[in-house]
């Protein structure tokens, strides 16, 4: 089955068969704008009833930039109590002719799981831990904040969403869900830090989801043009994997809503997401840079957007993307905060950058569920003293022990983390010859390469993948049991990323690190991390912590209190002056110490292995 856009690629006829079924549906598809212009001969059409998952489909298991993907017409109708559809007057009925047509090819979604996947078997999220959430603590501030919820059915998402959550097996809301939801469908904007493996694509995706479903017939059109896309939803994350994951996830989540879903990443041909954009976008998820080419080639156009989110915003938000966001945000024709929606979520957000990201924001909600920065319990973390020249006898040997305690390659994939991307080639290199299957992840590799590798990675054919930062954020890959720190990071935010890549939605998970001299400057944040997450530390490194210094790394501060998930706008220094930053803040579950707060300043950053 083909699951990239190299495997779309090799699919498509040479004739560009892609392209006429694009240039087939493309005259079809009506923007959410437009959708409340019944033409006379649609104005009687029924709602098209559900047709389960199993839909006529011959796209299944595709899962790159969708070709053939369109939508279901009558699901909205659930929201409108019995009337013709949501916001009244059967508005989506002027889809029927296009979209009918196309509904019978859209990709099941869910179906590609279990084609992509068949070492594992259907994804695993009921029976899920997440009374391991529960007793996290939660802190909302900004004024007038809407109230969580405890159950998805509290919440009007729409029948079809709904049913899409049923599909997933997601039972109920995580608590970053059941805080983040209400907030965003309340129009609010939002600046979220919660956990890795948490569930904050949900937690974004669906009020976009719902919100365009809700408000499709209202609102301004677009101008006409014709090889122009106008979004109303973009998502950006900082790398090609993450966008190509939470346009997946996104497409669960919209099958059959009617809510297009499109996917633009650096690395792959740029003429295959024009025509998937020529077909009409709803919410365009894409990376940086291409979209900063898409929008100058003036194929793209942000006028419309009426949410805006960043994944990973803390890492959008840093010296390395920060002129590119600058630019997409505020430079092109995106309407400004407060008309637009915006919702940053990360599981780190260091003050300097909460400052820089409330330019973005108009009177939002700041929420964090456990302390921002923090790392889950449910991730084992050790640190062993290895010296440079022993790391790859020290790592055989714990591949061996693993293999000895009879843990299954494919149910315990080990994720590696490495500086370099020579590091990365050579390390992978190495384990093969000692009889570890393994690939690697990093920015020289070609992006049929990557894509490749964190396939291979996913099923268990190479259960060890050797891994540069960019895989450091957001991938939810299952069956990752533990994840080693060969070379650790210099910024210990990227420690929490990493180590997140196990231990997600309510699973256990086992995090090594290798320490030595050259990594002195973490030993506090790490120490200080892991006392944080009641893991043990070893007495050698609170004594590398008592002497190292505390200036490179934003943990901390002066006090040495905890470090906490604190809204930058509740420090005293940023009241005076006439700002008003400060709302009423809410504890809810609990609060936060009161000292605390990042330290020093922010790093600089590798750009190149990014998007
Ligand atoms: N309500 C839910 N019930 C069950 N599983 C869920 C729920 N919400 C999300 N999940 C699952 O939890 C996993 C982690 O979710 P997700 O990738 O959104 O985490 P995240 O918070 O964005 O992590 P990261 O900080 O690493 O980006 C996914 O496999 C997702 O399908």
């Amino acid at each position: 089955m083909p699951t990239s856009w190299s495997d779309s690629m090799e699919k498509a006829p040479a004739n560009g068969g892609i392209g006429a079924t694009s240039r087939a549906s493309r005259s079809t598809y009506v923007p959410p704008h437009l959708r409340n212009r019944p033409s006379s001969a649609e104005t009687s059409a029924a709602p098209v009833p559900h047709a389960g998952p199993a839909l006529g489909n011959d796209m299944q298991g595709h899962v790159g930039p969708a070709v053939g993907g369109s939508h279901s017409v009558g699901h909205r109708r659930d929201r409108s109590g019995g009337g013709g559809g949501r916001g009244g007057g059967g508005g989506w009925n002027n889809r029927s002719g296009g979209w009918d047509r196309g509904r019978e090819r859209e990709a099941n979604p869910f179906q590609d799981d279990v084609d992509t996947e068949p070492a594992f078997g259907v994804q695993e999220n009921t029976g899920i831990n997440f009374d391991a959430y529960e007793d996290i603590p939660v802190e909302t501030s900004g004024k007038n904040v809407p109230p969580p919820v405890n159950t998805f059915a509290e919440i009007d998402l729409g029948e079809a969403l709904n049913l899409n959550i049923r599909r997933c097996k997601y039972v109920k809301p995580t608590p970053v869900q059941r805080h983040a939801i209400p907030i965003s469908l309340a129009g609010r904007d939002l600046m979220a830090c919660a956990q890795t493996g948490s569930g904050k694509t949900a937690a974004f995706c669906f009020p976009i989801i719902s919100g365009i479903m809700t408000n499709s017939q209202s609102g301004p059109r677009p101008p006409r043009m014709p090889r122009m896309a106008f979004p109303v939803a973009l998502i950006l994350s900082p790398t090609r994997e993450l966008s190509i994951q939470i346009h997946e996830e996104a497409r669960k989540f919209a099958y059959q809503t009617g809510v297009r879903v499109v996917v633009a990443y650096g690395g792959a041909p740029i003429n295959l997401q024009l025509r998937e954009l020529e077909r009409g976008v709803d919410i365009l998820v894409a990376t940086p840079g291409r979209l900063v080419d898409l929008l100058e080639r003036a194929r793209v156009s942000l006028q419309m957007i009426k949410y805006l989110a960043l994944d990973e915003a803390d890492r959008m938000l840093d010296m390395g993307f920060e002129p590119q966001i600058r630019r997409i945000v505020q430079q092109m024709d995106m309407p400004p905060p407060g008309v637009r929606q915006t919702l940053l979520f990360s599981a780190t957000f260091p003050k300097e950058i909460q400052r820089l990201a409330a330019d973005f924001l108009s009177n939002y909600v700041f929420l964090a569920v456990g302390r921002v920065g923090s790392s889950t319990d449910l991730i084992v973390q050790r640190v062993e003293y290895v010296l440079e020249t022993d790391k790859r006898s020290h790592l055989m040997d714990l591949l061996h022990a693993q293999r000895a305690n009879g843990v299954q390659a494919k149910q315990a994939l080990t994720l590696v983390f490495v500086e370099t991307k020579k590091g990365a080639d050579s390390l992978e290199n190495w384990l093969c010859i000692n009889g570890f299957p393994a690939t690697s992840i990093h920015g020289d590799r070609t992006q049929q390469e990557r894509e490749y590798a964190l396939r291979s990675f996913k099923s268990g054919k190479t259960p060890i993948l050797v891994a540069t930062d960019v895989a450091a954020r957001g991938l939810d890959i299952p069956h990752v049991a533990h994840v080693v720190n060969f070379d650790l990071p210099n910024d210990i935010d990227d420690y929490v990323h990493r180590i997140g890549r196990t231990g997600r939605a309510g699973k256990s998970g086992l995090a090594t690190a290798f320490f030595n001299e050259n990594n002195s400057s973490l030993a506090r944040p790490l120490a200080d991390l892991m006392q944080e997450a009641n893991q043990e530390v070893p007495a050698w490194l609170s004594r590398f912590a008592a002497r190292s210094s505390y200036g490179r790394n934003r943990r901390g501060g002066g006090s040495g209190g905890r470090f906490g998930g604190r809204d930058f706008r509740r420090d005293s220094s940023n009241r005076g002056g006439g700002m008003d930053y400060y709302g009423s803040g809410n504890n809810v579950n609990g609060g936060y110490g009161a000292s605390g707060g990042y330290g020093g300043g922010y790093g600089p950053t590798v750009t190149s292995a990014w998007d």
